[in-house]
């Protein structure tokens, strides 16, 4: 996401406002560098993935600050990190209004499917509108009414399939679309890290050291 390339150019069509998608975010390198970054001991096992969630703050220039020059804080301030094994998933939810309604999202390891659902009336799950394809080392920011508005989910299967312009919303945007031939993408060990600025960060630590309440 260089300068000479505004976020508007990487919104995916069809969705609603607005999700962007930006391939190839950070080079292999970056990404093996990620990898091994992530303690291997902090994981809090689910019943179908991994997580461990990081305050975070990030150096400035970093590319990823600018993103959140309108939130809040100003900067993201937590980073939860999932990691999905092939046949690992997330049920359709929303990240809810404890966070400022944005969300960078990086892909590392494996590519995979992400359905975007309408939000019905009463919150629950309404019709699919659209798949996007995460590749490895890309980068999906969520923010505004796709962010209130949406549910979104990863299917629990080992390969996604289907995989072609008619079918998923960001097909235009990919890094490498030839990389998916037969339509199919055989899923690895995935993990992403989802940056996000929580918004009642301070009294959750004052209520932490006790002078919360008083
Ligand atoms: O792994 C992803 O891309 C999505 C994770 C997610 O939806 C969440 O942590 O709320
Ligand atoms: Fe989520």
């Amino acid at each position: 996401m260089s300068p000479s390339t505004p976020l508007s150019a990487h919104r995916i069509p069809t969705l609603p406002e607005s999700m962007y998608y930006i391939p190839n975010f950070i080079s292999s390198a970056e990404e093996s560098a990620l990898l091994d970054k992530i303690p291997p001991n902090r994981w809090t096992p689910l019943a179908h993935r991994r997580l461990q969630a990081h305050p975070t703050s990030l150096h400035q220039g970093h590319t990823l600050l600018s993103l959140f020059a309108q939130t809040p804080h100003q900067a993201p301030n937590h980073c939860l990190i999932n990691e999905y094994l092939p046949g690992q998933g997330i049920m359709p939810h929303e990240d809810g209004p404890a966070y400022a309604p944005l969300v960078a999202t990086i892909s590392l390891g494996s590519a995979l499917v992400l359905d975007v659902y309408d939000k019905t009336e009463e919150g629950g799950r309404g019709e699919r509108l659209g798949r996007v394809l995460c590749e490895r080392g890309s980068l999906l920011v969520t923010e505004g009414e796709a962010y209130t508005a949406t549910l979104h989910g990863i299917e629990g299967c080992k390969v996604d399939g289907d995989l072609g312009p008619g079918t998923v919303a960001n097909w235009e945007l990919l890094g490498d679309p030839e990389a998916f031939p037969d339509g199919k993408n055989e899923r690895e060990r995935r993990v992403s890290l989802t940056y996000r600025d929580v918004l009642r960060v301070a009294k959750i630590g004052a209520g932490i050291l006790g002078v919360g309440r008083r």
